[in-house]
């Protein structure tokens, strides 16, 4: 089977976008795995579905690069709307979107020409309920819990954005040992379906520098709901503003905290192609 694909990134973090209106594709861990494969594959951190939905006005459906599905990726959000508003899916520059994480509220924010392009999205609430993140975990919220790694110990915030989180707050990211440790926090059994694992450096009260162990996709340039996660739990912690810029290895997000979290991002259509699946199993 032949299907046409969209290649977008968002600040780096970057994904393949098929169009499934019609609802005729249904695509296997093994093929997704496949497409996201760099250097077999097209490439891409991760694979979204455009799909029709009864409650908004489109759903969108994530996979990981390792074909698991996830609740909810903030850079892949924002690349989604780009696509549809551009390929004129839906009406307007504010419209919704269904995702397991619930329904988010996206803002096109173009110039004139339509040069300058940003999209804000209206992320909800930050969760920080043990049950609900999940962690395991018998108190409120599970913050600063100090863990024992090969490399030393390791102190996590929990918090959930949609899908799970780790943040780690460390005094320098780029000699951190963030290789060693993500992998190993994504998968402690505090996390029972697993985390994204953020490493968080504070430069000042509005400026953060950040980089992401994604859950299900290893090392990324850049992650959406891991820079509002970092934003949150340092703003509990008084250490930030409402208003933070996270920097990561791909540009930068804008995280404004208020009842609910708005992250405001760049998303680029990169090219569009045509792919042969694999055989399923
Ligand atoms: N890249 C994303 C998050 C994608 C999902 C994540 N890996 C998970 O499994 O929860 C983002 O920009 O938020």
């Amino acid at each position: 089977m032949k299907i046409n694909f969209s290649k977008y990134h968002g600040t780096g973090n970057d994904f393949i976008i098929i169009d499934n209106l019609e609802g005729e594709i249904l695509l296997q861990q093994n093929q997704i795995a496949f497409l996201c494969k760099r250097h077999f594959g097209i490439g891409s951190d991760g694979l979204m579905l455009v799909e029709k939905s009864k409650k908004s006005d489109v759903k969108m459906t994530y996979y990981n690069s390792d074909g698991t599905p996830a609740q909810m990726c903030g850079n892949g959000i924002r690349c989604f709307a780009k696509h549809v508003y551009d390929n004129g899916m839906i009406s307007g520059k504010n419209f919704s979107v269904e995702t397991p994480a619930g329904e988010k509220h996206i803002e096109i924010q173009t110039d004139e020409s339509e040069k300058a392009f940003l999209i804000s999205v209206n992320m909800g609430k930050a969760i920080f309920e043990p049950k609900e993140i999940p962690v395991v975990y018998e108190q409120e919220k599970a913050m600063d819990i100090p863990f024992k790694t090969p490399w030393g110990e390791v102190v996590i915030s929990a918090v959930s954005m949609g899908n799970p989180h780790a943040v780690i707050e460390v005094a320098d990211v780029d000699s951190y040992p963030y290789r060693e440790i993500g992998p190993f926090i994504e998968k402690l059994e505090f996390y029972p379906e697993g985390t994204n694992v953020n490493f968080a450096q504070i430069i000042d009260r509005k400026n953060v520098k950040a980089l992401t162990w994604e859950r299900g996709s290893g090392l990324t340039l850049a992650c959406g709901t891991g820079s509002c996660a970092v934003a949150v739990v340092l703003h509990k912690k008084g250490l930030v503003d409402k208003d933070v810029v996270i920097s990561i290895p791909g540009g930068r997000l804008k995280v404004q905290i208020d009842d609910t979290i708005t992250m405001t991002g760049p998303a680029v259509h990169v090219f569009d192609g045509q792919v042969q699946i694999p055989k399923e199993g």
